[in-house]
């Protein structure tokens, strides 16, 4: 177990709203490791006092559920280092900050946890490569992992300097995958449960994966509108989310052979041709509208896309993507595996949809919800692992997910990380799409804000869908 955490980003978004709270819910549960020491690093010029005073307020808010004793003692244990990744001995002094860290003979490890936005990773990268990390450190980088698939190489081969080869050491965090009912995938179509025998394209017409948001930008313009739907979720969760539906289980589930049977998935996914991008593909962004109910029952009204503070209309950033992917296995020829998520609709959908070809098995109730004769809804968006119908809570599964990031992280485990081939993969996949959505291929769609998504698309001579 490792007992020093070096946030870097400490001061942003993703550490004062999940990981941090993620952090609190830890210790509240007992679940913290023993003694754990936490430095966070930023730009800022502050000191230990004015960052517990930051944090503070951030769990108050974003950790309220949990109690004020439990979040004090956290915060009164954090310590915090300025750090600037162009000045590599500010982070190297960071990842010594920690109790006797600093002292030659203590060279414990150190997990060092890259919250920080992407353009900021090869810079923060090369200076974890000169800080020295002692033997059985590891650096968790969150996504988007690059822009690209070149880009994604290159972030690889960084990561592989800096880390000594050692795949352990590179902790590639997909959050989805702490998420337990993503994990519990697995567990849902194992030998034995009443839908394995109906896991196929003899059964299944049609797989739907959707991260479908109520929640529009939320503030995150700098970030959103650099990276749209697809870098946001499609290249990395979803797509992870499809490995763990269409895989051929390991015989035995060990982070190896669970790594190494979602990368055989990813490389048999058929990558759209240029022809194949518009008929195959939606791209959209919402306009004016209103989120959360209308007219008496109150309602949100949100500007269009375009017009939101931060977004630059030119960069074209789509807030709603559709891609129709097939699988060139044996277990899924026939099949058409639809992935759909966008921002800004009127309700929420997260989950797994399954279409089959005659009316659905008679199942355990418990293991889906049931939504129409030939069709069976998972819903993955919720706390717990079992499979109860109609669960519906609002985003409950981010919260659970970074206590999971965090526990693998600092545990030694890798099932909420994801494999360098596996992340290359998933690039070579979506690579197509964007090339053909820059060069306008596919025109931009549009939908109200609050409304359920553009309008489909025309069907289209020679198009299979
Ligand atoms: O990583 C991300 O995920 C969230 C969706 O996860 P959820 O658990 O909140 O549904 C998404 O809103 C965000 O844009 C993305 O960066």
């Amino acid at each position: 177990m490792i007992g020093r955490l070096l946030l870097l980003g400490a001061t942003g978004d993703l550490a004062g709203r999940f990981l941090l709270p993620a952090l609190a819910r830890l210790s509240a549960d007992g679940r913290m490791p023993d003694g754990l020491q936490v430095v966070g690093g930023a730009l800022q010029d502050w000191d230990d006092r004015t960052f517990q005073s930051h944090v503070a307020t951030r769990l108050r808010e974003h950790a309220g559920d949990v109690p004020t004793a439990v979040r004090d003692a956290l915060v009164g244990r954090l310590r915090y280092r300025a750090v600037d990744p162009g000045a590599a001995g500010t982070v190297a002094a960071a990842a010594r900050a920690f109790d006797g860290g600093s002292d030659a003979a203590d060279r414990a490890a150190v997990a060092v946890y890259l919250a920080l936005p992407p353009a900021l990773f090869p810079a923060m990268l090369g200076a974890l490569g000169d800080a020295d990390l002692p033997a059985g450190s590891r650096i968790a980088v969150e996504k988007p992992f690059g822009t690209d698939l070149a880009s994604a190489v290159a972030l690889n081969d960084l990561l592989t300097r800096v880390t000594g080869g050692i795949e352990k050491a590179a902790f590639r965090v997909d959050h989805f995958l702490g998420m337990p009912r993503v994990q519990a995938l697995l567990d849902l179509r194992a030998p034995g449960r009443s839908l394995a025998p109906v896991w196929d394209s003899a059964s299944i017409a049609e797989v739907d994966v959707l991260w479908e948001e109520t929640l529009g930008l939320e503030g995150r313009a700098d970030f959103y509108d650099r990276t749209g739907a697809v870098r946001d979720v499609m290249q990395n969760h979803m797509l992870q989310v499809l490995t763990l539906v269409a895989m051929e289980l390991p015989a035995r589930q060990t982070e190896g052979d669970l790594h190494a049977a979602k990368l055989e998935l990813l490389r048999s996914v058929r990558v759209l041709s240029a022809a194949e991008v518009p008929v195959r593909t939606r791209r959209a962004r919402y306009t004016a509208g209103t989120l959360g109910g209308t007219g008496a029952t109150g309602g949100r009204t949100v500007p269009g896309y375009t017009d939101e503070d931060g977004v630059d209309p030119a960069r074209g950033t789509e807030t709603y993507a559709e891609v129709l992917l097939e699988l060139d296995t044996p277990r899924w020829t026939g099949t058409r595996f639809v992935l759909r998520t966008g921002k800004a609709l009127g309700t929420p959908r997260k989950g797994v949809a399954l279409h089959f070809r005659t009316a659905a098995p008679a199942c355990d109730p418990s293991d889906a919800e049931r939504v129409a004769a030939d069709q069976l809804w998972i819903e993955l968006d919720a706390p717990e692992e079992g499979w109860q119908p109609g669960v519906q809570v609002a985003s409950p599964g981010e919260r659970t997910a970074y206590g999971q990031v965090l526990t693998d992280l600092l545990s030694g485990g890798g099932r909420v990380s994801v494999s360098g081939e596996e992340a290359e993969q998933a690039w070579r996949i979506v690579d197509p799409v964007l090339q053909a959505w820059a060069q306008d291929a596919v025109p931009m769609l549009e939908y109200p804000a609050g409304a359920a998504g553009p309008p489909p698309l025309e069907e289209t001579a020679g198009s299979r869908r």
